[in-house]
């Protein structure tokens, strides 16, 4: 299902307002992450989305229609939280067929489907046990089962990953993307772990301070952020920013005279930092020190002073010493200039926002 929010802010008391103006559409059958740091607004969006909270102003479509005013029974979402919310006493082939118990669904379709599903998360050999005699990564399995039992116009999914380990966050996110392809159902994840978002969205919309920043693929967002709050929260290792006045270096030959004069700060990408130099996909030369040299495995990372500013670089070719002058060759793709709101006015793509 397409969901559409026009111009959606929301207030929790009347005074004051925790989501501004929201203006986006999540296509029919994709996975969209909603992604920013905590308190951003991203739970009550999904509410939102859910029907379980109505803003203050704006529209929700679904489809064409619209659902402003309809609750969540009636939007026919299907929802999963990182506490799973499974019922304890009942089996897990009980608890995936429980919405359809309540939906009065006979018992041998209710059945049928529910194994189904099960075999779809791959729980078909744990379906008589009580959901306390499994794993985390395998309740989730469940719980999403359980969300998709009554077919749903929307799967949406709250920090669905944080209770668990490392490894089967990894491995959970990729099932997550897999039964999402499997059932084509339109998905809606929150999360405030980037990776988490790069790795399993089509598109990622991300929220700072209740307002979208930004929502367009991983890819985008990471070589065209439209402004210095997404450059910054996404990549790893993380931008280096400067402001313009601490840029020691020669910018005028590629960067237009109008651009620059409204230039506040720079953006460099740590891969954007060689230390050869790469003629036309150059832009300008710098001169910083070493202050400290990592190598191991693929991981190269210098850490520079430039002018009394900290650089960090991914790409250096030989061993360094410390307190070494090194020259750096500044790459044109991977910088970036933005105005005094943050936006981006040079690099990337300048059509793409
Ligand atoms: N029921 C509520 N009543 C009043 N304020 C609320 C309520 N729920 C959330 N808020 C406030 O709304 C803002 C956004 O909260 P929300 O839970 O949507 O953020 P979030 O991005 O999901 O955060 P987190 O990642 O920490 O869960 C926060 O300032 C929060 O304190």
């Amino acid at each position: 299902m397409e969901v559409t929010f026009k111009d959606v802010s929301l207030s929790y008391d009347g005074t004051r307002e925790i989501l501004h103006h929201l203006n986006f559409t999540i296509p029919e059958g994709t996975l969209v992450s909603i992604l920013g740091p905590s308190g951003c607004g991203k739970s009550t969006t999904l509410m939102m989305i859910s029907g379980l909270l109505a803003p203050t102003s704006g529209k929700i479509f679904f489809g064409d229609k619209d659902v402003t005013k309809q609750d969540a029974l009636a939007r026919k979402v299907g929802m999963v939280f990182q506490n799973y919310a499974l019922y304890p006493h009942l089996t897990v082939l009980e608890n995936i067929m429980f919405p359809l118990k309540m939906a009065k669904v006979k018992k041998p379709e209710r059945k049928k489907r529910a194994l189904e599903l099960a075999k779809l998360v791959h729980v078909e050999d744990q379906i008589n046990k009580k959901p306390g005699a499994l794993s985390g990564g395998q309740q989730q399995r469940v719980a999403i089962a359980r969300a998709l039992a009554k077919e749903p116009s929307l799967l949406l999914l709250d920090e669905p990953l944080s209770n668990l380990d490392a490894r089967l966050r990894i491995e959970m996110r990729e099932e997550i993307r897999r039964i999402q392809q499997e059932t084509g159902v339109t998905t809606i994840f929150v999360t405030h772990d980037q990776d988490e978002a790069l790795h399993i969205s089509d598109h990622i919309m991300v929220l700072n301070n209740g307002d979208m920043q930004q929502f367009s693929s991983a890819e985008t967002l990471y070589d065209n952020p439209s402004n210095l709050f997404v450059a910054k929260f996404i990549g790893e290792p993380v931008i280096n920013t400067l402001a313009i006045a601490d840029f020691q270096g020669e910018l005028d030959q590629h960067v237009p005279a109008d651009i620059l004069k409204q230039a506040v700060s720079v953006g460099i990408r740590p891969e954007a930092l060689q230390d050869h130099d790469s003629g036309d996909d150059t832009i300008a030369a710098i001169e910083t020190t070493v202050k400290e040299f990592e190598k191991y495995g693929r991981e190269k990372n210098a850490q520079l002073d430039f002018h009394g500013k900290k650089l960090l670089t991914t790409e250096i070719e030989n061993t360094l010493e410390k307190e070494q002058k090194l020259t750096l060759y500044l790459q044109k793709s991977g910088f970036y200039l933005f105005d005094q709101d943050g936006k981006r006015i040079f690099g990337g793509d300048q059509d793409v926002k």
